[in-house]
Order: C-alpha cells, then structure tokens, then sequence
C-alpha cells in the first residue's frame, strides 16, 4: 500500500528575504492527524518558513505543497482556503467581539465585499464550542484572558475550515494552566485530522504532544520521532548550553537545564 499523501510538503525549500536564503534543502511532510513541532534557536529562521510554508513570503528554491497543490499555483484564498495561520497571541488594537474575531476567519470563503452570512455565525460559533469558548462569544475580545485570546484565534483559524493549522509559538506567555488548556487543544484538533505545525521553545511540549519534530539549525532542517532527535546531546549542541532529557517515574520525559552558563 502506498504511503498517503501529507497534507502539506515542502521538498529542498529554500527560505529568505530578497533572493538571499538564510535555511535552505529543508524537507518536511506534514500528514493528516499529526502535530509536528519545529524546534530551533531565536532568529534561525522559523518565522520564515512559516510565512513561506503558508505563500506569505516567496521561497527562494524548492517547493511547497498543499494538500497535494502546488502553493506557486495558488491564489491567496485558494491557499488561505487549505492552511491557517494561528499568530502569536496578540491583544489587538480595535475593540471587536470574540465571534467577530473568529468570524475573520471566513474571509476567504466570502466573495469580495461580501458580507459574512447566516452560515458564516454558524460556522464561527461551532470553532468557538470545538475550542470550549462558546460562552465568550459575545465577550470584548480586548478583555480576555492571554489563555482565552489564544484559543480564540484557533477558533478564528477553525473557521476558515482549513485542514492545516500553523501556528507560531502558541504557548508563549501562558500561564502554566493556560498552557496545559491549549496544548490539549492542540492535540484534540491533530486527533480530528488536522495537520497541526507548532513552533516552540519548549522541547517539553514536543513530548507531550508532537508525533514528530522538524529541527531547524544551521546546517538545515532534520525531521523525525521526537524521541529520536530531542536527545541531551542534540538539545545542548542546538541551544549551546547543558540541557538534559531525564524520564520520570511516571514515563514522562523531562527537559532541564544543567547549568546556569557562567557559572
Ligand atoms: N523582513 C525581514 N527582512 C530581512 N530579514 C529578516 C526579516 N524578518 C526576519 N529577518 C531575519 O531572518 C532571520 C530569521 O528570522 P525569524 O524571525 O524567521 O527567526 P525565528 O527562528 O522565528 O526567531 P525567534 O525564535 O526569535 O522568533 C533573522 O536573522 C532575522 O533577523
């Protein structure tokens, strides 16, 4: 039996800004009910290739594929129509209700000037429950919590009914509890078939939820099971500093840090 198709590819992707590749020969295969988290130090280029993973920014060599499609051939809603963007969570400027901010999530299904319809509620409402947020609906979107604000903006990327979700740093600035909440989240929404790329600094996260990693460096980009890469050896060569990977008794793996550098 063949291997399936993954949701989304990229084949010896060459990543930059103005034709100079700052990572480039990056493969990646993305399939449906899987959460891949891309790990690797601030400023190698994770941003990057997420913009250029999603059509935002243009690669500089190689190629993109969504679900199968080609992303050089893709209009912008085709493309915003197969993968969603999930940001940092960010507290906005304009003061909106939480379902209007998932309902810009619908974009991309709307005809040009087209007002959001019936059907458009419908749709925003149903990502709200699937998040367990339906209660906030009608709340002020700048008046939630950071953990709220998050899964609101995976509700807006739901909406958009796009089978690939990625999203930068999810749990950066949450709370331990918050944390928890949208790394369940996360894994509920792989469990439903989505493709799901998380970027972290948080190697912890990856065991907790990844089915594999992609770890971006400077000699490229290596993808596997998570256990295979996240090892002592490779955490302390990719951060330059002590990190170990101990397992409790319980049988979750653990990242510390060994040493505080400079001392
Ligand atoms: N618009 C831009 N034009 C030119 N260079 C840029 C631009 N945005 C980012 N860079 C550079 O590209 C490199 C990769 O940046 P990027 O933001 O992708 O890294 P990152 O891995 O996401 O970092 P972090 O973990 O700190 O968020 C950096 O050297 C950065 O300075």
């Amino acid at each position: 039996m063949s291997a399936p198709t993954p949701l989304l590819a990229a084949h010896a992707l060459a990543i930059g800004y103005d034709r100079t590749p700052i990572a480039a020969g990056i493969d990646l295969a993305l399939h449906a009910g899987s959460v891949t988290c891309l790990l690797g130090p601030n400023g190698i280029g994770k941003t990057t290739l997420f913009k250029t993973l999603l059509g935002l920014l243009p690669s500089i060599g190689g190629t993109v594929t969504a679900s199968g499609r080609d992303l050089s051939g893709l209009s912008r809603p085709e493309a915003a129509r197969l993968m969603a963007y999930v940001p940092q969570a960010y507290a906005g400027d304009f003061a909106y209700t939480v379902l209007d901010l998932v309902l810009m999530g619908r974009t991309a299904h709307l005809g040009a000037f087209a007002a959001p319809r019936a059907a458009d509620a419908e749709i925003a409402m149903a990502a709200l429950a699937t998040l367990g947020i339906a209660g906030l609906a009608q709340r002020d979107a700048l008046r939630i919590s950071g953990g709220q604000r998050q899964l609101a903006l995976i509700a807006r990327a739901l909406a958009q009914e796009a089978r690939i979700i990625v999203m930068d740093e999810p749990t950066a600035s949450l709370d331990l509890g918050n944390r928890a909440l949208v790394l369940g989240r996360i894994r509920a929404l792989a469990d439903q078939g989505f493709a799901v790329l998380v970027s972290t600094h948080e190697p912890e996260q990856a065991f907790a939820v990844a089915d594999q990693v992609a770890i971006l460096e400077s000699g490229g980009c290596t993808c596997g099971p998570t256990a295979d890469l996240l090892t002592s050896e490779r955490l302390s060569a990719l951060y330059g500093t002590d990190v170990r990977v101990e397992t409790t008794p319980s049988g979750r793996r653990v990242v510390i840090l060994a040493a505080l550098n400079g001392n």
